[in-house]
């Protein structure tokens, strides 16, 4: 690898997998900079939980070249595993310990580790540190799961659809703990199929389909290079409603109001949203 891909957390050139007679990853190409929070967005099937479980070192490729903290995955040593931290789907924890004896437990795998009641505080466990892991909703079990992926401290967090199962409010705190983590410098990539949270968390963003990542940028780029036109709606004077869909929405507005000989009623211009971009870049606009 080049000088350049060690500036980066993440480094991904032409990335194949196939199980079978499906190809998972079909050429995907990826740089996640250090101290970013990445969003990998994508329908269900695209290849994203594989991609995820290369980086972390837990799959095999069939192809490409792939860097995380300078190492390769493949030969990924347990110093560079305690840099980077997982949270798993179904973490076998024993259902008999509690929330706090379990963080603790897991804090002893790793050099430097966090302070187990301040992880337990982050991810909103606090009022049930000493409830068994049996005891536990399925949103807490993620949560404790999340505790569980950042007690090491990690460099670079690698998240594969982590808010799955959380109420509002978990989400929201989740949000905060992200953030919190980013601005520590902690590297992170984390895969959701919530448009919003991608909007909300996400410095950059990658949408797969099919294997390969068809868009790349800030959420905000995207909606700009992918989102164009926009709707404009008012209401004509006999009460119907109006709606047209123009790339120039200002000289539109700038008609209407001739017409009208100024205050439009009813107007609303609304610009893509990223859930509309994302459906167009991933041909799902049907399935709306
Ligand atoms: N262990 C496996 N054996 C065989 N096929 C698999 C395996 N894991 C994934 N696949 C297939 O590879 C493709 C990509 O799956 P992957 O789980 O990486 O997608 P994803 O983007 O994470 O999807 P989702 O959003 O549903 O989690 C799918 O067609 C899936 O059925």
């Amino acid at each position: 690898m080049t000088a350049h891909a060690n500036e980066l957390a993440v480094h991904v050139r032409g990335l194949r997998k196939r199980y079978a007679d499906v190809t998972a990853v079909d050429g995907l190409d990826l740089g996640i900079r250090r101290g970013e929070v990445f969003g990998l967005l994508g329908p269900n099937g695209a290849g994203k939980s594989t991609t995820v479980e290369i980086l972390q070192g837990n799959r095999s490729r069939d192809e490409g070249e792939v860097s995380v903290l300078g190492t390769d995955p493949a030969t990924g040593t347990r110093a560079w595993r305690s840099r980077v931290g997982i949270v798993w789907q179904d973490e076998s924890t024993p259902a008999e310990l509690t929330v706090r004896e379990t963080v603790r437990h897991f804090a002893r795998y790793y050099p430097r580790p966090r302070e187990a009641e301040e992880v337990i505080g982050l991810v909103g466990l606090g009022a049930k540190a000493d409830s068994r892991i049996k005891a536990l909703s399925g949103g807490q079990r993620r949560r404790l799961d999340v505790a569980l992926g950042v007690i090491g401290g990690p460099e670079l967090l690698l998240l594969d659809e982590p808010t799955t199962g959380f109420d509002p409010a978990a989400r929201r705190q989740f949000w905060d703990l992200i953030r919190l983590l980013a601005d520590e410098g902690t590297t992170i990539l984390l895969t959701t199929h919530y448009l919003e949270e991608a909007e909300t968390l996400a410095d950059r963003l990658a949408v797969v389909a099919r294997g390969r990542v068809v868009a790349e940028g800030e959420p905000g780029e995207l909606r700009e290079r992918y989102g164009t036109g926009a709707t404009v709606t008012w209401t004509e004077n006999d009460g119907s409603a109006r709606e047209e869909r123009t790339g120039t929405p200002t000289r539109t507005v700038a008609e209407l109001m001739r017409r009208f000989d100024g205050e439009i009623p009813g107007l609303t211009v609304t610009r893509p949203t990223l859930e509309d971009v994302y459906l167009r870049l991933t041909g799902q606009e049907s399935a709306r």
